[in-house]
């Protein structure tokens, strides 16, 4: 049992698709105990159905007869606008609505949930492992409690960075909401030219995805730079070093991956004025 993270409560979560259900088993993996949880959910898809037998969580219909400390709404941008407008009654001055959706801003989150004491968060999939990169902006009215609440809660699912300029959110989106499809995008990639060079499928897969691991993994056991780590792989005229020529060279990966992130911040920033 974590106590700090079972202050803040009763915690409210509607929509439990993707995101929703890998917050919410963060949570539950950190100890957030279960009685401290609603999930709101019209058609729960299986594995919301998992989470919920996983720690004997109770499963909603509708939003009602609860105003929770915390209103976590985790839908569309394209929907956010009608489900918080239906949240209306549960919304109470003590609750603190936090918004995942890419691009709508805090302005339109304050004006269609009737509060200003919202937040705007954008975390990233491995949340569900609690690996979590997850950015935060405020809005006028959250107290420091809130944001020390806010802060137990989502550090819980990872590390969370705070910003005080809200643009900056869509770049974050753009890097870390978005990153993990790039990563994984890598895998496809490196297990495809694998295939292409006859290395059986399988093989080709394995080693493509316990590569990107390993990298990982080697990130994560010290502080050592992606530049050092890269340049331990690279003997002087060696093997590495003529692939890399390519990846780093003109119209490599850097010029790539400028217009992918350049291409999701563009999209983020669409999706809230949809
Ligand atoms: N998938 C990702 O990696 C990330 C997604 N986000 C944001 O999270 C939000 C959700 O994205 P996903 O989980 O990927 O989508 P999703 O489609 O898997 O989840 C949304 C869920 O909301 C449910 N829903 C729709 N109307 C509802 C209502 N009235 N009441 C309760 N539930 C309702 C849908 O049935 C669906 O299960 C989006 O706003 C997205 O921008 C943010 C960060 C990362
Ligand atoms: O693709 C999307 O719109 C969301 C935002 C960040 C990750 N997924």
């Amino acid at each position: 049992m974590n106590t700090a993270l079972n202050r803040i409560g009763p915690i409210m979560l509607v929509g439990a698709g993707k995101m929703g259900v890998a917050l919410a088993r963060g949570w539950l993996d950190a100890g957030l105990a279960a009685s401290q949880l609603v999930i709101v959910h019209p058609r729960p898809g299986e594995d919301l159905l998992e989470l919920a037998r996983d720690y004997g969580l109770a499963l909603s219909t509708e939003a009602s007869g609860l105003s929770p400390n915390v209103l976590v709404v985790g839908v569309k941008p394209q929907v956010m606008d009608e489900v918080l407008e239906s949240l209306a009654p549960v919304i109470a001055p003590h609750t603190l609505v936090v918004s995942i959706a890419a691009g709508i801003d805090l302005a339109r989150l304050a004006s269609k949930a009737g509060t200003q004491r919202v937040m705007r968060t954008m975390p990233n999939t491995p949340v569900q492992v609690r690996k979590g990169m997850i950015g935060v902006v405020s809005g006028p009215d959250v107290t420091a409690e809130d944001k020390v609440a806010m802060d137990t809660l989502l550090s819980a699912s990872g590390q969370v960075i705070w910003l005080d300029d809200e643009a900056q959110l869509d770049a974050l989106t753009a890097v870390s909401g978005s990153g993990p499809a790039y990563i994984f995008h890598m895998v496809e990639a490196l297990a495809a030219a694998g295939k292409r060079q006859g290395l059986p499928d399988d093989i080709a897969e394995q080693l493509a995805r316990g590569t990107v691991i390993g990298a990982a993994a080697l990130m994560d056991a010290g502080t050592v730079s992606a530049t050092v780590l890269r340049e331990n792989v690279t003997s002087p005229k060696g093997a590495t070093a003529a692939g890399l020529a390519v990846l780093m060279g003109s119209h490599g990966l850097i010029e790539l991956m400028d217009r992918t992130v350049s291409e999701t911040r563009k999209r983020t920033e669409e999706l809230g004025r949809i």
